[in-house]
């Protein structure tokens, strides 16, 4: 049997949504829209027999701060009783974005266990109970609440229904020609301190809930972008910072947001082209998440 697998799982940036409190997990996220990137992160996990050691590293150096991935590696073991001891792990994430800046590299992270460790164990598990792994070790860690579901899929999504990706509806706005995807960041906003403050919530949902069903009467890549904008305004967590970049990228592209949720500034255009100072530019991926 293979002891080593590796998977690209495209980052994702949502540009509004609107969150589903449930009590059970399975049921609880958020609906909403977003893009995902042609850069992302790449999970190699390799494992042989052993005493029951793990190491989790991101780009080769030891994450202390990784508490999304030690979470996916414990839901593994214990959905499928696997003995640790047994085992060692070794998983290795490698991102050239930000960690903590609305790429969902959190996401990513779970995402590149779940569809690895698992099969190397010998588990028989499909695409969507990969992702339901995912999205449970998300929602324990309040690290996101949607992106799984679209960074499995690839495109710019649209998520219909929230909850586990087992139940996950979602749809794509048709990418008729490459669309560069131009990012700014400044910062860091942690998810948890936003998706799970009550004033923070009221404004995400009375602006999510509207804007999703605009997004479904006309779903293209530029009213996308526009009603991005105005949930980030509507939300007040843009910052003035993040406001000025967002200006200056407005008038370059085909329109320009902030990432939910961090400080990030982003646009999508025909062109690389910008007067931004050190952007990542990417493109929108098409694909989703792909062994490698
Ligand atoms: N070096 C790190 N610094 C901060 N968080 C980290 C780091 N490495 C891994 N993480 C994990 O990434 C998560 C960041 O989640 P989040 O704020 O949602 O970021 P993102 O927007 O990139 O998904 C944390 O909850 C933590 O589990
Ligand atoms: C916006 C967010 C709640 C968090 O996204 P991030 O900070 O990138 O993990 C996302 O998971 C979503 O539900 O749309």
């Amino acid at each position: 049997m293979k002891n080593e697998l590796s998977v690209f799982v495209p980052s994702h940036i949502t540009g509004f949504f609107e969150i589903i409190q449930n009590s059970n997990p399975l049921l609880k996220g958020s609906k909403g829209a977003g893009i995902t990137l042609d850069e992302g992160v790449v999970t190699n996990t390799k494992i042989k027999d052993g005493n029951g050691n793990i190491i989790i590293n991101v780009n080769n150096k030891e994450d202390s701060l990784n508490t999304i991935s030690k979470k996916t590696v414990k839901i593994i073991l214990d959905r499928y009783n696997v003995n640790i001891q047994d085992y060692d792990i070794y998983i290795n994430h490698d991102s050239k974005l930000p960690i903590g800046a609305g790429f969902g590299t959190s996401a990513a992270f779970a995402l590149g266990i779940s569809f690895t460790l698992p099969k190397l164990m010998g588990i028989n598990i499909s695409f969507k109970e990969a992702g339901e792994i995912a999205h449970l070790a998300e929602i324990s860690q309040s690290s996101g609440l949607g992106d799984v579901i679209s960074e499995m899929f690839g495109g710019c999504v649209i998520r219909l229904n929230e909850g586990s990706p087992v139940k996950g509806i979602i749809d794509k706005i048709p990418i008729t020609k490459p669309i560069y995807v131009i990012t700014k960041t400044i910062g860091l906003l942690e998810t948890k301190d936003i998706i799970e403050n009550p004033i923070h919530q009221k404004h995400i949902n009375q602006s999510g809930s509207i804007l999703l069903n605009r997004l479904i009467n006309n779903p293209s890549i530029s009213n996308f972008m526009k009603l991005s904008r105005k949930f980030a305004n509507d939300t007040q967590l843009i910052s003035k910072e993040i406001a000025e970049i967002i200006n200056i990228l407005d008038e370059e592209t085909l329109g320009a947001s902030m990432a939910m949720l961090g400080n990030t500034a982003f646009a999508l255009s025909y062109s690389p082209d910008t007067t931004i100072d050190n952007p990542i530019i990417t493109k929108i991926n098409t694909k989703g998440i792909e062994y490698k």
